[in-house]
């Protein structure tokens, strides 16, 4: 194994949070903790995305947008990775087959807030990545109804592991899914964006 890719040992359960990040915020962090905790997770690796497949504009330069998540997302448990630009992927599809078929013996578990759920029917092989991985989705400000009426969340109503029994997600087997009512962060990068923080911020 190349040594630029996170070490995880065969067992382990590695929550996956996939994201803009641009930049990372106290909602990330916070659902990043909430994850560890309420899915039994024994690590989370954050995928700073090259770009989401599914918005016009292109973020912030990758180098700039890693070294913030650094400094936003310090814990333990935590390794935030740039691993599709790594692997050359930018549809979670596809980073799931590649992750996968490089670590055989290692759990993952995707992650996202309910806005993502509510959106996931529009991904490229949605249900591939359903059907490959289990889910754990965290509340978010405003997105529980559309969350819970979502196409994702009615398909997949039979493997929806209700929330009191989340921390069973991380041993069954796909698909299984869950969503948690964690206390909510009301932060967005759309958000600090608009308040021109970011433009400005010179990190690292
Ligand atoms: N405050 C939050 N509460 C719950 N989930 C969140 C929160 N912020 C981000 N997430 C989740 O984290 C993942 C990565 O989010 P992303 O990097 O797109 O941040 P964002 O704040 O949603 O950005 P933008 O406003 O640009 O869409 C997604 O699954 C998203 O749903
Ligand atoms: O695979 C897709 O079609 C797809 C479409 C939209 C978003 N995603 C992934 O969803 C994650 C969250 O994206 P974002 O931009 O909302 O932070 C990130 O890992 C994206 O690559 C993936």
């Amino acid at each position: 194994m190349r040594a630029d890719f996170p070490f995880a040992a065969p067992g382990q359960v590695i929550g996956l949070l996939g994201g803009s990040f641009d930049p990372a915020h106290a909602g990330h962090a916070h659902i990043t903790r909430e994850a560890l905790k309420r899915f039994g997770l024994d690590h989370v690796w954050w995928l700073v995305s090259p770009g989401n497949p599914l918005k016009a504009s292109g973020p912030a330069p990758l180098d700039k947008r890693m070294r913030h998540a650094r400094a936003v997302m310090q814990h333990p448990h935590v390794t935030v990775t740039d691993i599709e630009a790594k692997l050359g992927t930018r549809y979670t599809a596809q980073t799931l087959a590649k992750l996968v078929a490089r670590y055989p013996r290692v759990r993952f578990v995707w992650l996202m807030g309910a806005d993502n759920l509510a959106q996931l029917h529009l991904w490229q092989d949605w249900r591939q990545i359903m059907e490959t991985v289990c889910v754990g989705v965290l509340a978010r400000p405003g997105q529980r109804i559309s969350a819970r009426m979502s196409r994702a969340a009615m398909l997949y109503a039979p493997y929806r592991i209700p929330g009191r029994y989340s921390r069973l997600l991380a041993r069954a087997q796909a698909p299984a899914w869950s969503f948690v009512n964690v206390p909510m962060v009301d932060v967005s990068s759309t958000a600090i964006r608009a308040s021109g923080a970011w433009t400005s911020a010179q990190t690292g």
